[in-house]
């Protein structure tokens, strides 16, 4: 199958490199070629897509998601993250069934189809039926079982998190691979989370975890383990031993960024999750000044509400350059770049996508900039960062698959979705 994506305008995302006017080739699941005028495109392409008034990028990575959380999203707002946590997500999370999971995790999907995501990460519960919606809906995901180590559980949740991997990593034609996802400092003791580390290790597979979201939890760990939480996981040998994925890393010292100096992975900054929840500004320049990457996530709808990155975009901008005090600082290209490339990083799929190159797996979206709040078109990417919403993504294409086209999704059936999504909703909140 080779599709050719024809006049249209392209930022591959590649260091340095602008935006220009011309065509892309798909071969099967990859980008085989990509350029202004490549020579006989039009003979060897089997399907032809008109790209006038469009703009071609990279997909958008997410870097940190639960998404069955979508059917929870809007249950409890406005309160502080262990209250919400505590009190309205563990006692909704309680009633979810399987197929709760299984339709929530879809309607997350449905919702980054529609809003130009490609790829996330995410952490949950009930991953066989999650890995489910992700081979059927088509999207790339890198599965976490989430661990949390409060009860003695006589090893189920671990035993669920290797079947995962064990049955999962590398399935759905490549698109799905797995992590270990033991879920926070302040939920993960010392003895269960230094077995984890040596298995991933073991297996050279990552670790996605929440770090330092919140003051509460600095001052738990503080009392409990008399150091910070950074300190906590760097005592364990984390950063040494696993590429790591860090949720949030709002409050760091300078002295907890200096231990991430040298880290594989980094730091998935979800700003709308933050300054929804109040947490806090993550130290995001001082921790791409240690060299750290940085990408970009939006957290579980159950908090932030939406996921569409580029709500994510502009919030990660705005918030830096409010604390700087400097509208200089993270200008638009760098803000694109964090949720795509970046996170490309943080996913350990950088080899694969975050960029448009020939040889690179076709994961890609159409903007359509052809609409009044996206004209004139000065500077591309200012329009992207600043001005783009996710419903201005028109078309959406994983591993050389279209997944959405003119805003219809192609691998979902969306009035099943929404009507299954109410009701499961509406059982699981009843009387919380
Ligand atoms: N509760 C599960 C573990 C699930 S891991 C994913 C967990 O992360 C929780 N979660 C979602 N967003 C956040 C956040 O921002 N901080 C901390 N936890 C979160 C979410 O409610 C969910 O319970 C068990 O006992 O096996
Ligand atoms: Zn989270």
């Amino acid at each position: 199958m080779r599709t050719l994506i024809q006049n249209v305008q392209i930022l591959t995302m590649k260091k340095g490199e602008k935006s220009f006017h011309g065509e892309l080739l798909i071969e099967n699941d990859r980008i085989s070629a990509i350029g202004t005028n490549l020579p006989k495109t039009e003979a060897k392409a089997n399907k032809i897509i008109d790209g006038k008034g469009m703009l071609a990028m990279p997909g958008l990575i997410n870097a940190h998601q639960h998404t069955p959380m979508s059917l929870l999203k809007g249950f409890s707002d406005d309160c502080k993250l262990m209250e919400w946590l505590e009190h309205k997500m563990l006692p909704a999370e309680a009633r979810m069934t399987p197929e709760d999971i299984y339709w929530g995790a879809k309607l997350a999907m449905a919702e980054m189809i529609k809003s130009g995501t490609t790829a996330f990460a995410d952490m949950y519960v009930h991953m066989n039926e999650i890995a489910a919606a992700v081979q059927e809906t088509g999207m790339r995901a890198s599965l976490t079982r989430g661990l949390v180590f409060m009860q003695n559980d006589g090893g189920k949740r671990l035993t669920e998190a290797l079947d995962l991997i064990d049955r999962w990593h590398g399935q759905a034609d490549g698109r799905i691979t797995t992590m270990f996802g033991p879920h926070a400092p302040y939920t993960c003791p010392p003895e269960p989370l230094a077995e984890i580390i040596k298995l991933a290790s073991q297996k050279n597979l990552p670790i996605h975890i929440h770090l330092a979201e919140t003051v509460e939890e600095v001052a738990k760990i503080k009392t409990k383990y008399n150091c910070s939480p950074t300190a906590y996981l760097h005592n364990l040998g984390l950063f040494t031993e696993a590429h790591t994925l860090l949720a949030h890393g709002v409050h760091l010292t300078h002295g907890d960024i200096q231990l991430l100096r040298g880290m594989k992975g980094g730091v998935a900054h979800n700003p709308v999750s933050n300054m929804k929840l109040g947490c806090g500004i993550a130290p995001v320049a001082a921790l791409i000044d240690t060299s750290v990457t940085v990408g970009l996530g939006t957290d579980g709808s159950g908090s932030a509400s939406t996921v569409d990155m580029f709500e994510g975009i502009k919030a990660a901008a705005w918030m830096q350059k409010m604390e700087a005090g400097d509208p200089s600082v993270f200008p638009a290209h760098q803000v694109l770049e964090m949720a795509t490339a970046e996170s490309a990083k943080l996913l350990r799929l950088d080899h694969e996508t975050g960029t448009l190159e020939a040889g690179k797996k076709a994961d890609l979206i159409l903007v359509d900039m052809n609409k009044p709040h996206l004209q004139p078109v000065h500077h591309v990417e200012s329009l992207l960062a600043y001005a783009v919403n996710g419903s201005d993504v028109d078309t959406t294409i994983v591993n050389g698959k279209l997944l959405m086209q003119g805003r219809k999704l192609l691998t979902i059936d969306e009035e099943e979705l929404l009507h299954q999504a109410a009701i499961r909703a509406r059982r699981i909140v009843d009387g919380i």
